[in-house]
């Protein structure tokens, strides 16, 4: 397929496209994608007079006055224009579509349930002959709303539209870490003999915010974190950094290679059924063979832990209840904190815990993926230090570009004297943004780095295995203080 021509965002008044699909846009104009730029076409149910003025007033924020002259950002705003549209409606689709010229994409920038019904609408648009046969779809997360509706949508879609026109967008897959990471993991040999249960102890993927509900509740009550940030952001980079290696980098090794290992996902079982918790390695089990200790993880840390913030004071700044905040109601028992303790049940990975947690207001966030490497098989007793030496680590921020391998090493002048060293990196500074990254490669025909239909299902799949632990009342509602690191027995801080 070529490059795009037009893009058009159905929803764009709202604030997705303000804050992120605009300032994204401009910086992958900036970098000269697509060469000649765009035409922009901004759509929603009401009239609006100052799209351009809006397109103009983001480009400006993100790149700067001088920058708007380059010649893919000057042609996409001279192009700028907005299309009054009811996207629920075959024949206002229609007519909008008779108005621009292909080869198209059509971003829904739209709540789920209006996606799902934009899309019945526009397969009824393709079954009267009027969709041009290139067109592409993109879809912003979720998709769909649980387990059912996603298989309902990826049917409707399968019905009119192939699955390599169609983008699944997940921004965490275009941050600066989860990409320089899964460069890290293939560009390198040294990796990929240790990247299995016999070297890696655990996986801790870990996305803490120092942001609370900022005004949000209409979203977030109906969310809360594991929905919010598990059922894709997490559990999709986690497939990233578990998949067995691509033979190559494109739209059909890369998503075949995810959604295998997600289908191999579910939540960490070895205690009690239902009873939320997991083996303490009091089982007796060595930590080979069949052991799925949690090792490295304080013991008995539970599989599932959801929290809920309380007053206090985050980054300097003073935070109210989470059950104070306009248009929460506090019966319905939003969580603000997850954390669930995954396995992948695979020849590769069986056995290593892998801890997905998210939090909002919390103080000194971590945001990172860190894979903890195994203990050398023998302590020499001639170490000084009473114990054995802490694990290696690898650690990838996820916004920052930081790599840090942490290790023991010998010395100075003696290599029994054991100090702990990091390796530490920063790689450049990308600049695209995340949605720079996803709306790039939308415009360049690249999938590598998009959700597949049935990826997208093992999350909701997964995200049901949560659902129903918070429902069997063995994981309570744990309070947290705003600026602490989270419910108390989550572990893990820092
Ligand atoms: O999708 C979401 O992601 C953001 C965190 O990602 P960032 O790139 O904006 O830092 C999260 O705050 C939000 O709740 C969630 O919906």
């Amino acid at each position: 397929m070529s490059e795009l021509r037009t893009l058009v965002i159905f929803g764009a008044g709202g604030d997705l496209t303000r804050r992120l699909l605009l300032p994204g846009l401009a910086t992958c104009l900036a970098a000269g994608v697509p060469e000649r730029g765009i035409t922009l076409v901004g759509s929603g149910t009401d009239e609006r007079e100052d799209f351009a003025a809006v397109v103009r007033e983001a480009f400006a924020a993100e790149l700067g006055e001088e920058q708007l002259a380059l010649p893919a950002v000057r042609h996409t705003l001279d192009s700028a224009r907005w299309i009054t549209a009811d996207a629920t409606d075959p024949e206002h689709l229609a007519a909008l579509l008779d108005q621009v010229d292909g080869p198209l994409g059509l971003y829904f920038a739209l709540p789920p349930s209006v996606t799902m019904t934009s899309c019945e609408a526009l397969s009824r648009v393709h079954d009267s002959g009027r969709l041009p046969q290139d067109t592409v779809l993109v879809l912003e997360k979720p998709f769909g709303t649980d387990l059912d509706s996603a298989r309902e949508l990826n049917a409707l879609l399968a019905g009119f539209v192939p699955e390599e026109r169609i983008f699944r967008v997940d921004h965490f897959l275009g941050l600066p870490g989860v990409l320089g990471f899964v460069g890290l993991r293939f560009a390198n040999r040294i990796l990929e003999p240790l990247w299995n249960r016999d070297h890696i102890e655990r996986i801790e993927i870990v996305f803490d915010e120092v942001l609370g509900l900022e005004g949000r509740a209409g979203f977030y009550e109906a969310t809360g974190a594991a929905r919010d940030m598990i059922q894709s952001h997490l559990l999709q980079v986690m497939a990233l950094v578990m998949m067995d290696p691509p033979t190559r980098f494109d739209g059909v090794e890369i998503p075949a290679n995810t959604a295998h290992v997600l289908r191999a996902a579910r939540l960490w079982s070895r205690g009690a059924a239902g009873d939320g918790s997991v083996d303490d390695g009091s089982s007796g089990k060595s930590a080979d063979g069949d052991a799925r200790s949690l090792a490295g993880l304080p013991d008995g840390t539970p599989a599932v832990v959801r929290g809920r913030y309380t007053a206090g004071t985050v980054d300097g700044r003073t935070m109210p209840s989470y059950v104070d905040e306009d248009g929460v109601d506090p019966a319905r028992e939003t969580e603000t904190f997850a954390q669930v303790v995954v396995e992948v049940d695979s020849w590769r990975w069986n056995g290593v815990p892998v801890v997905l947690r998210t939090g909002k207001a919390i103080g000194l966030p971590r945001q990172e993926i860190a894979v903890v490497f195994r203990r050398p098989p023998h302590d020499y007793e001639q170490f000084p230090s009473s114990g054995p030496q802490p694990p290696d680590v690898l650690r990838v921020g996820f916004e920052d570009e930081r790599i840090d391998l942490e290790l023991n090493a010998g010395g100075p002048f003696d290599s029994r004297g054991m100090t702990r060293t990091v390796l530490s990196t920063e790689l450049p500074e990308p600049g695209l943004t995340a949605y720079g990254s996803v709306l790039r490669w939308v415009l360049e025909d690249k999938t590598a780095f998009t959700v597949r239909g049935d990826g997208a299902e093992e999350g909701w799949r997964i995200l049901a295995q949560i659902a129903e632990a918070y429902a069997s009342g063995q994981v309570p509602l744990q309070d947290y203080e705003a600026g602490s690191a989270g419910p108390a027995s989550a572990g893990l801080a820092g």
